[in-house]
């Protein structure tokens, strides 16, 4: 596929065990270039964050991406962060402890990078946020022109209609900043949100990484190092010998968003109380006599089913090329 052919992506993301999954199958998708990667907390701290997606694009050869360095705090300025260290390793890929990358971010942050390449490429720009959507919602406040400029934005979070996986109300990326999160969802950008009541019917079995395993892919090698953490704490949480490719998955949603089906309505996030994180879907079916927080809000596009073999296959295949 010609270079200009291919759907301009910029990942944002935490590194993260399935992020660098995400960032190997993108980099091997002829149906997408990917332009940037913009780091954030969730999985790990920012700084870290940046470091790792670093030291992938060297993994994989492609240091002419640009990374640019994500906010450590949250909307609201917080700066208590929920790290999940525990399902990643404390180096965020899966303990292996690498040397540290040797080249740099960008100078310009992460919101200031989003920004400017949706205006210089108006349209044709899909984010896909694999984190807490804290830089986005910076971009959004940056820029009344962000959420018409960017193409689309394919993210990761919320749990529509399941439990989430912090703890029974929210899922683990909307968690990390519900304020960020409620920006996003209301501002007015073409939007599909998946979730985690999607991304866990994508599952990488044992089997499957032996599959892997047996490859003779550098990045296929290279993940099935820093899988085993990821496998026992799937094992240990979920009582399942498999991974959930939560972010593998939204990446395929950029550009095969066929392989879904989609319900369409306004998201609200609920920011207080024992259901901080929730996200909350408007499905159309009822007129509210009164007027109602999600009255008069733009809608947004929400994964409902996903061909899991076919993703799965996808992200085999991809994979093993490598
Ligand atoms: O139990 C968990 N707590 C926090 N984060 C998790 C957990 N399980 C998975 N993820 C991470 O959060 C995103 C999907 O919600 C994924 O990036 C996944 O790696």
């Amino acid at each position: 596929m010609a270079t200009g052919d291919r759907k301009k992506i910029i990942i944002d993301t935490d590194p993260g065990i399935d992020d660098a999954m995400a960032i190997f199958v993108a980099l091997k998708s002829p149906e997408v270039d990917v332009i940037g990667l913009t780091t954030i907390y969730g999985n790990v701290y920012t700084a870290l964050a940046t470091r790792n997606a670093l030291h992938l694009l060297e993994v994989a050869g492609r240091t002419d991406i640009p990374v640019a360095e994500g906010t450590h705090k949250t909307i609201l300025n917080g700066t208590k962060l929920r790290v999940a260290d525990f399902v990643h390793g404390k180096d965020g890929l899966g303990n292996q402890n690498f040397p540290p990358p040797e080249g740099k971010p960008i100078e310009k942050s992460a919101p200031e990078f989003l920004v400017e390449q949706a205006k210089l490429y108006p349209g044709e720009i899909t984010v896909v946020a694999l984190g807490p959507l804290t830089n986005i919602a910076l971009a959004v406040q940056l820029d009344p022109e962000f959420s018409k400029n960017v193409g689309q934005i394919v993210l990761l979070g919320g749990s529509f209609a399941v439990n989430g996986n912090v703890n029974p109300a929210s899922e683990a990326n909307i968690f990390g900043d519900p304020e960020a999160a409620d920006i996003v969802f209301t501002c007015g950008a073409d939007i599909i949100a998946v979730g985690i009541n999607v991304t866990h019917q994508v599952v990488m079995t044992a089997d499957d990484r032996d599959k892997l395993a047996s490859s003779n892919g550098k990045l296929a090698q290279y993940l099935c190092k820093i899988l085993d953490l990821y496998y026992s704490y799937h094992l240990d949480a979920y009582e399942i010998k498999g991974v959930y490719l939560h972010d593998p998955t939204t990446i395929i949603a950029a550009f095969l968003p066929s392989l879904f089906t989609y319900t369409e309505g306004v998201v609200r996030v609920q920011t207080d109380g024992i259901t901080r994180g929730l996200t909350l879907l408007y499905n159309n079916q009822k007129r509210f006599e009164e007027e109602t927080e999600w009255s008069d809000k733009p809608s947004v596009k929400v994964a409902v089913t996903v061909d899991a073999p076919a993703v799965l296959k996808l992200i085999m295949d991809r994979l093993m090329e490598s």
